[in-house]
Formats: C-alpha cells, sequence, structure tokens
C-alpha cells in the first residue's frame, strides 16, 4: 500500500505557505478542467480524487469482487496499491504499477463507481491517500471531488463548490463524446446518467457530495471554461494577499 505525489520540487525558506484549495461539485461542472488549469497558473500541485475512486472500483473489476456486495469490496478496499501523480502538465494514475488512466473512463467503470466509493473502507482508505497527498505538496494543492471541503480537507484555505444547469453539463459531455468519435450522442440519456450518479453520490450515508458551508458557490452555467479558471485563480490569490 502506497500514498504518494510525484511532483518533485524544492522549496526557498522563505515561501510562502502551502495553499489548499478545495473544488467540490457534481459530475460535467468543469471541477477537473478547472482545478487542472488553475494549478498550473499557480504553480500548485493537482488532485482528481474522482480518478482515484475510479482506480480502486477498476482494480475490483479486475479481480473479480462483486462491486454489489459492499463487504466484499470493503474487504478487499487495502489491497491495490494506487498512486497518484500530481503535476498539473501531466497528472498520472498507477494501480499496481500499471498505468490506469485509459482504464478508469470506461463506462463499466463509470457505472459501478457509485456503489464502490460509498462503502465505508473504501472512502476511508482513500481519504487517508489525499490527506498524505495534501500534507505532502511543497507549494499548495488544488483537490477536486466530491467531499474535499466538507471532509477530507475541512480545513482548506479555499473550498469552492461548482455547479451547473443538467443541460448545460450534458451538452459539455456529449461535445466530449463527440469529440472521441462514434455514434451521434443521446442528449437525454447523458444527462439521465449525470443526474443518476449525483442522485447516488448525494444519497449515501458517508461523506456525500455536498457543498461546505463555508464553500464559496459558482454556477458555471453561462461561463466559459476560461472565465471559471479566471474566477476562481482571482479568489485564490484574494485569499493569499489576506493571509
Ligand atoms: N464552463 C465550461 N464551459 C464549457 N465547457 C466546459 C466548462 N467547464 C468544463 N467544460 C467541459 O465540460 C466537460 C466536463 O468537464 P470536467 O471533466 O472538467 O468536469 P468534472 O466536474 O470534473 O466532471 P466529473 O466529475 O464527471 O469528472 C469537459 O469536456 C470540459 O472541457
Ligand atoms: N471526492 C470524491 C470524488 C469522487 N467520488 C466518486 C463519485 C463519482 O461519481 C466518482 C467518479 O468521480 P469523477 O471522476 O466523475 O469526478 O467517484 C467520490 O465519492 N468522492
Amino acid at each position: 500500500m502506497a500514498a504518494t505525489s510525484r511532483q518533485a520540487s524544492s522549496v526557498s525558506p522563505d515561501a510562502p505557505a502551502p495553499v489548499i484549495v478545495a473544488i467540490d461539485g457534481p459530475s460535467g461542472t468543469g471541477k477537473s478542467s478547472t482545478s487542472r488549469a488553475v494549478a498550473a497558473k499557480l504553480g500548485l500541485s493537482y488532485l482528481d480524487t474522482g480518478a482515484q475512486y475510479r482506480a480502486i472500483t477498476w482494480w475490483m473489476l479486475t479481480h473479480d469482487i462483486d462491486v454489489r456486495d459492499a463487504e466484499a469490496v470493503a474487504a478487499a478496499a487495502d489491497r491495490p496499491e494506487i498512486l497518484s501523480g500530481t503535476d498539473p502538465a501531466e497528472p498520472t494514475i498507477t494501480v499496481d504499477g500499471a498505468d490506469a488512466s485509459g482504464p478508469i473512463r470506461t463506462q463499466e467503470v463509470t457505472g459501478a463507481v457509485s456503489a464502490v466509493s460509498a462503502v465505508p473502507a473504501v472512502r476511508a482508505r482513500i481519504t487517508e491517500l489525499q490527506r498524505a497527498i495534501a500534507a505532502g505538496a511543497p507549494t499548495g494543492i488544488v483537490v477536486e471531488g466530491r467531499d474535499i471541503g466538507t471532509t477530507v480537507l475541512p480545513d482548506a484555505d479555499l473550498k469552492i463548490f461548482l455547479t451547473a444547469s443538467p443541460e448545460a453539463r450534458a451538452a459539455r459531455r456529449g461535445g466530449e463524446l463527440k469529440g472521441s468519435g462514434g455514434r451521434p450522442v443521446d442528449l437525454d440519456a447523458t444527462r439521465e446518467a449525470l443526474l443518476r450518479r449525483d442522485a447516488a453520490d448525494a444519497g449515501r450515508k458517508t461523506s456525500p457530495l455536498r457543498k461546505a458551508d463555508d464553500a464559496v458557490e459558482v454556477d458555471t452555467t453561462e461561463l466559459t471554461l476560461e472565465q471559471v479558471i479566471e474566477c476562481v485563480v482571482t479568489l485564490i490569490e484574494d485569499k493569499q494577499q489576506a493571509r
């Protein structure tokens, strides 16, 4: 078992204290795109926690664990070694040494990830990895997910909760699917699938998807990605100046 970030760097003794940013929100609101770009702009590390839940789900599926059997999932939760690389220019995710970045994006993993991530032993394991990575980020980190502001990093310097209408989110996802080739995208089905996953993630008992009371909510429905990035960069810079 290991929890490591592979972004190496040296920090001078009078460098400002690392800044910890939590970005949460439902599926397709722009968490990954925004967090990665913001981290790159500000020289921070970046952690995609959804990728970690997808990675453990992929491991369960490839090790014949019945993902609907919470006890079996819990019993296996400590077995895979999950390693996240936190350089925003090249984020990586490996499971037992194998690159998992492709396999974790399959429909099979997307369909199973909410069930696996609802298991408390899985959340405890992944939360521990996330906290270790955040604590080791030399200049600070942007961590994105569903429960970062509420559970993983409740003392984050800045918490942001991204939202967007289901229609906007489905259209964005539709654009991605069209870009990857294949059949025309059914936007209604995409929208329904997003909402089903949101409902499962918000309805679980352990650290559900929820806006932290002290999070800044940003509705991205009418904003371009560049506008959202700019908005978040400004919020972080304001926080840094106020410290
Ligand atoms: N403000 C925006 N305007 C238009 N497109 C956007 C915007 N923000 C993100 N996108 C696009 O929407 C898609 C989904 O974004 P992204 O993967 O960042 O969302 P997410 O919240 O991380 O989703 P998930 O939780 O499902 O991983 C991407 O193709 C991204 O480029
Ligand atoms: N902090 C987190 C991050 C993710 N999850 C779960 C719930 C999501 O449906 C799934 C995949 O995340 P995505 O890649 O779509 O961002 O992982 C969670 O429970 N907590």
